[in-house]
């Protein structure tokens, strides 16, 4: 086996954005994925949070995650475009108790458009229903 062949197959970079309005629960999305955290206690992120991650797909293939976790006061603001910018994958988050979080995954969901008009490639959008246990003491 050459050299070449036994060296490791260089990372691929995603680049992925978590959007939603504040306290749906971004940051703590990103935290259990990257660092297997939680935190109760709440932190407000202010502009923008980011996370990496490796990751192995089947084929030996090394992926490196950046995983870009957006404050939600950040909608209506000058740089959200830029954060939103090149990513391969979106998640749009809403809290599944708070039904105006899901309603204003409109204005999210419309700058991600906006960004991505006329360009070849369009990244994956995935919506997060997030707090589901919530629900249970709600209802
Ligand atoms: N019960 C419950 N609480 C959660 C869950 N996810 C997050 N939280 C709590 O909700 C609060 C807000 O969570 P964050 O992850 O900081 O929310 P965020 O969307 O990043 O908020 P911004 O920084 O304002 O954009 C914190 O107190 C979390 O502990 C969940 O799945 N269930």
């Amino acid at each position: 086996m050459s050299d070449s062949e036994e060296e490791e197959s260089p990372d691929r970079q995603l680049k992925l954005v978590v959007l939603g309005d504040g306290t749906t629960g971004k940051t703590s999305l990103a935290t259990r994925f990257a660092q297997e955290t939680f935190a109760k206690q709440y932190k407000q992120t202010l502009g923008l949070d980011f996370f990496l991650k490796r990751i192995l797909l089947p084929g030996n293939l090394n992926v490196t995650l950046q995983v870009w976790d957006v404050g939600g006061q950040t909608i209506g603001g000058k740089m959200l475009d830029k954060y939103i910018y090149g990513a391969q994958g979106i998640l749009l988050v809403y809290d599944i108790t708070n039904g105006q979080s899901f309603e204003n995954l409109e204005d999210w969901y419309n700058v991600v458009k906006k960004v991505n008009e006329g360009s070849e490639t369009q990244p994956l959008v995935a919506l997060v229903g997030n707090k589901s246990k919530l629900l249970i003491f709600k209802y």
